[in-house]
């Protein structure tokens, strides 16, 4: 495999990505998530980034406070409401520094939470940005729809600035815009969430138009709807649960009936062609949720999307 080298609209040369490594499991109940940026720079990701022709920086991972409940009890349903606050909010300076340089942030979950600062820095330098969020879910509850309380599947709320106000994440900007936002890969959507998507007429490709348009064409819609001449920058938010669970078994909210490994690719491939890409979160891949084989799988397939998204070709 190769990469083609090609032009980034936004970033200027030589291409540089830093990698942010966060491991965090704040935002949800699983142990084990925030192994998975550890796991992605041991299977040699910085090296097969570098590979492709890009300058890479990695100064090691973030060393974020421990979880304590004692002294972060629940804002109404939501769980370890002030540590996730501070942290992505740590996440969104880094970010947010790294874009300013022109450096394109490749963040390593660590639980979804993380993109509220993720998306958050990038807006910041960025404002005019669009977002592609590939998962299995909208991760789009409120403090009111969550029936979890697990802040993993609520950071594009907080981007849009719905839901009651919880001034613990008064940090958060609402920069981010509903026709700025489209989804790909959707199949596990709560109740409270399509009503938001609905009243909010957020675009939403889920698995339904994958069958039924094929990858090719539903790519093609998504960037013409968030993109459609093709000169705002990109972030792309990919939780491996949108990978079918044959694909990506290790990762904390498994739903059957996902991409399939080319599908996901795919998704990256078109993105980075695009020239538009300025930012990347690769996230839930929890290298404690399945056998040794699994696991490798899943984080081989992490360090593959990551690598598609940033020019790695098939010819
Ligand atoms: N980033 C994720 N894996 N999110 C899963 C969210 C699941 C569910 N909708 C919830 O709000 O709890
Ligand atoms: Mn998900
Ligand atoms: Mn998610």
């Amino acid at each position: 495999m190769s990469s083609q080298p090609s032009i980034s609209r936004f970033l200027p040369e030589p291409k540089t990505v830093a990698i942010v490594g966060c491991p965090f499991r704040g935002g949800q109940a699983k142990l084990g998530v925030d192994h998975g940026p550890i796991r992605l720079v041991q299977a040699g990701l910085p090296e097969q980034l570098a590979e492709l022709g890009w300058k890479v920086q990695f100064d090691g991972h973030h060393q974020f406070e421990e979880i304590d409940t004692q002294n972060d009890p629940p804002i109404g349903k939501l769980k370890n409401p002030r540590l996730v606050s501070r942290v992505s909010q740590a996440v969104a300076q880094v970010v947010g520094g790294h874009a300013k340089k022109g450096v394109l942030p490749l963040t390593l979950g660590g639980d979804h939470s993380l993109a509220m600062g993720t998306i958050s820095g990038t807006l910041e330098q960025y404002p005019d940005a669009c977002v592609i969020w590939v998962d299995a879910h909208a991760d789009i509850n409120t403090a009111e729809t969550t029936d979890s309380g697990n802040l993993h599947g609520m950071p594009v709320s907080f981007l849009l600035g719905i839901g009651p106000k919880i001034p613990e994440f008064g940090w958060v900007k609402p920069a981010l815009r509903p026709e700025r936002l489209v989804y790909i890969g959707l199949r596990d959507i709560d109740a409270g969430e399509k009503r938001i998507l609905r009243e909010n007429g957020i675009r939403a490709f889920s698995m339904h138009e994958v069958d039924k348009y094929g990858i090719g064409k539903v790519v093609e819609m998504a960037l013409d709807h968030v993109n459609p001449k093709g000169d705002r920058p990109i972030h792309l938010s990919f939780d491996v649960d949108a990978l079918d669970p044959s694909v990506a078994p290790s990762t904390g909210t498994p739903v059957r009936g996902g991409l399939t490994f080319r599908e996901g690719h795919y998704i990256c491939e078109a993105i980075y062609e695009t020239g538009c890409l300025v930012a990347l979160d690769i996230m839930e891949v929890n290298p404690s949720l399945a056998d040794v084989e699994a696991v490798r799988q899943t984080v081989a397939v992490g360090c593959s999307l990551a690598r598609s998204a940033l020019g790695e070709t098939l010819l």
